[in-house]
């Protein structure tokens, strides 16, 4: 019956399932959410749906006349509406089941009722033929149409010529006159005028609660985008990666024979554009991908809408929707305001105030201004946390090492186990010590027991607690909670509940690295960060460093069955960096709903570790190169040291190691080799000894060079890993930005806890498992035994 050629024009935003049915040439504009088994049907001419609207299920949308059928936007077509309207302006409803024919042009801020059908026809009822024509329906829909339509029309009060008016007529809301039209076929085109109430009995909206009426709309469409994201294994560039990964077998070593231009086709640069010392190399030539994988996974990150995605989080929308709430840790780094959206969210005029705070404190200490009780300079921090708290302030100033301030001692307690808190309060002086207790809720059992034993101890010296304020400081989004920890107003630096545990080393929780490093450094990772900010948001994603970093390890992860990502730089500075990425990773991707609520098929986030090359190297890279496992590899190296001793002999050495270990999984070593290699006719007989030095290769790599581990580059390489993770998260439609999964043992150990001073009778009472409760128990029997050595 088409009579036009199939053609989809769709706008950015669109949210449209693969079973609508289209044909014909159809074009959708942005933003508008189409729902499962919804039709739209452009028999004859094109149809055109403008922005935002919605189009529920079993919605049928028809042109059969060769003219355009142009809908506007913001209209709404509910569940099973049938709409074959000669033109459609903005800001429509149609109700459930409503109908409205061809021959009718609806205006604007009409509403057409459920069951009523808005026809150029009379009062009379239609015959099941003509009505057949009108609607195009099949006999039983046709009927329920004749019976909805007939009483729509009988229930108006003063007849149907209230509603329809002739071609051309000016239409007067709620005015009498004009003809009604008997024969649909012979039906000239009417105008419902705008703010119409189609309920069968003619009203006229007075268009008041009109701005109510557009904020539901969009609530509507923000609901619905994120409540209908497809499963990511439901898009077509999954199902063919499916493939793609069994039929293209990627061999390295062929690879790289047939193209000498694989690491020109397969590599990077990035350079900060206002900081020019920030220079990363990506190569991820040693990847298991060849063109029609890497084009697969790129248009996987469209279909995933990992565009729109990205930015809604850096326009301040709540892509946290679990918890409510913004995701802007690159507002804590735009210094110079380049992403305006931000602006519009609670808190973020307050960064820069925040920040001067930050300054202000970390001078004073760093330069002997801020003494303790007595008068003596600060000569030790220890910061209080755990998690988000403590790992990113503990890596970056192990990282940032070579510009801190060596005469000022930084302790990192976050450990509930009394023995972290003891061991660092053994090398500190409590008139020159000042503690930083660093907890976003300011509720963590850990933080806050460790917070409260530091105090006691500074009391037992300093004996009066208005010497608390001196040594003394939280960082926290809560304010009340500080206060009453006896934190002083001006101690308390404060941050937003839209910064993430594990994305807060940007904010108020980088205290302790501008305290060791300098605010002017601290700043300057701020700015670095802010540089791969602004590459994530507006560079294509086949050039998108973090997006591909996303991709290469979705691939592995998915669909070639690696279990774990290992993190390996070759700069001693960074040996706390895989640790801090298995909170960014695991804890961000670790997780088995969608935002939709249905559960993943597919795997999510790997398993993060690493160390510091090359001990690794005489560690664990057996596994990696001879084991079993897939285990794809980053391998980050700086190419200026820090340190250049014997004559930069030491970096050539472990740079020498960082470019042979990617070289020695990706291509391996073949038997012919071993043998080619080996003098020995006994060991040349000896087939055990000669496979065992096989080496099978084609082990996947990325290579990440940087210039020089500076704080800008630093801020670079971190932000960096933060939007591949988030990229990751986009694609497998999950919310990366909650941690819910970290709650059950909380909880359960609040309960435990005072059975651990209690009997075994309490112990039977509370009814844990047998394991459990065996467990408690033998430790309740042991407990108070002590041991001589
Ligand atoms: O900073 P807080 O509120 O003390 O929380 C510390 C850590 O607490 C953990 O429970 C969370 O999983 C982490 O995300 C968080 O960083």
């Amino acid at each position: 019956m088409s009579s036009t050629k199939d053609r989809l024009d769709v706008g950015s935003k669109v949210t449209l399932p693969q079973d609508v049915d289209i044909r014909g040439h159809v074009t959708i504009g942005t933003g508008t959410v189409v729902h499962p088994k919804a039709a739209i049907l452009a028999l004859s001419g094109p149809i055109t749906i403008g922005a935002s609207c919605i189009i529920e299920e079993n919605v049928t949308i028809i042109n059969r006349s060769p003219s355009p059928l142009v809908i506007g936007s913001h209209n709404l077509f509910e569940v099973g509406s049938h709409i074959e309207a000669r033109s459609i302006g903005d800001h429509n409803t149609f109700e459930v089941k409503s109908r409205v024919s061809s021959q009718v042009a609806i205006g604007s801020f009409t509403t057409i009722s459920a069951g009523c059908a808005a026809t150029a026809a009379g009062t009379r009822g239609y015959t099941q033929e003509e009505l057949g024509d009108l609607l195009g329906d099949d006999d039983e829909e046709a009927e329920a149409g004749l019976k909805v339509g007939a009483r729509a029309m009988k229930r108006t009060p003063s007849g149907a010529t209230e509603t329809i008016l002739e071609e051309g007529e000016e239409g007067e809301a709620g005015e009498g006159g004009g003809e009604a039209v008997t024969a649909p076929s012979a039906a000239p085109v009417v105008t419902l005028p705008d703010y119409t109430v189609f309920t069968g009995s003619v009203g006229v909206w007075s268009g008041q609660g009109r701005l109510q009426e557009e904020a539901l709309h969009a609530k509507h469409l923000d609901y619905l985008r994120q409540a209908m994201s497809p499963l990511a294994s439901q898009l077509p560039s999954w199902s063919k990666l499916d493939q793609l990964s069994k039929s293209n077998k990627v061999v390295l070593r062929d690879a790289f024979a047939k193209d000498s231009k694989r690491f020109d086709t397969y590599s990077r640069h990035f350079q900060g554009d206002r900081n020019k010392d920030i220079s990363v190399l990506l190569d991820f030539s040693k990847n298991l991908i060849d063109e029609e994988i890497w084009a697969t996974l790129l248009s996987l990150a469209k279909e995933a809408k990992v565009e729109e995605q990205r930015d809604a989080m850096f326009n301040g929308e709540q892509v946290n929707a679990s918890e409510g709430r913004s995701v802007l840790h690159v507002a804590l780094r735009d210094l110079d305001d380049d992403f305006k959206g931000k602006d519009k969210v609670e808190g973020v005029d307050e960064v820069i105030p925040e920040l001067k705070h930050i300054r202000d404190f970390s001078e004073a200490v760093r330069n002997g201004q801020w003494t303790g009780y007595t008068g003596k300079p600060i000569k030790s921090i220890v910061n209080i946390g755990i998690g988000g708290s403590d790992l990113g302030p503990a890596m970056v100033c192990e990282a940032l090492k070579p510009y801190a301030k060596r005469d000022l001692d930084a302790h990192f307690v976050s450990n509930i186990d009394g023995t972290h808190m003891a061991e660092a309060l053994r090398v500190c002086d409590p008139e020159s010590t000042v503690f930083i207790v660093a907890s976003k809720t300011f509720t963590t059992q850990e933080t806050i027991t460790n917070a409260t034993t530091a105090r006691d101890w500074f009391l037992e010296h300093a004996k009066d607690k208005k010497h608390v304020a001196k040594h003394f400081v939280a960082l926290s989004t809560n304010v009340k909670a500080a206060t009453e920890f006896g934190i002083a107003k001006e101690n308390m630096f404060k941050f937003w509940d839209w910064v993430g545990g594990r994305y807060s080393l940007w904010s108020a929780i980088g205290l302790s690295i501008a305290i060791v490093i300098g605010y002017e450094r601290f700043e300057e990772m701020l700015r670095g960060a802010n540089e791969m900010d602004r590459h994530y948001a507006s560079t294509p994603l086949d050039q998108n460093i973090p997006v591909i970093l996303g991709l290469i390890n979705l691939y592995y992860n998915n669909f070639l069955g690696a279990q774990t990502h290992a993190i390996l730089p070759y700069d001693q500075y960074m040996h706390r960096f895989a640790d801090y990425f298995q909170q960014g990773d695991m804890e961000s991707n670790g997780k088995f709903i969608t935002k939709s609520g249905e559960r993943v098929q597919y795997q999510t986030g790997p398993i993060i570790w690493g160390q510091a090359g090359t001990n690794g190297q005489h560690a664990f890279y057996q596994l990696i190169h001879q084991g079993t496992k897939l285990i794809p590899c980053d391998f980050l190296a700086p190419i200026e040291t820090q340190n250049p001793i014997r004559g930069g002999e030491h970096h050539r050495i472990l740079l020498s190691n960082y470019f042979a270990q990617p070289e020695a999984l990706a291509f391996g070593k073949t038997e012919e080799q071993v043998r080619e290699e080996t003098t020995s006719k006994e060991d040349l007989d000896n087939s055990f000894l000669i496979k065992s030095k096989v080496f099978d290769g084609n082990k996947p790599t990325n290579s990440i060079l940087f210039q020089k581990l500076t704080p800008g580059t630093l801020g670079a390489l971190i932000a960096m890993y933060e939007h591949k993770i988030a990229t990751e998260g986009f694609i497998w439609g999950i919310n990366s930005f909650d941690q819910f999964g970290v709650e059950l043992g909380k909880v359960l150990a609040k309960k435990i806890l005072p059975l651990l001073s209690a009997d075994a009778a309490k112990v039977d009472a509370e009814k844990h498992d047998g394991s459990t409760s065996g467990l408690i128990k033998h430790y309740l029997a042991n407990a108070n035994k002590k041991t001589s050595s």
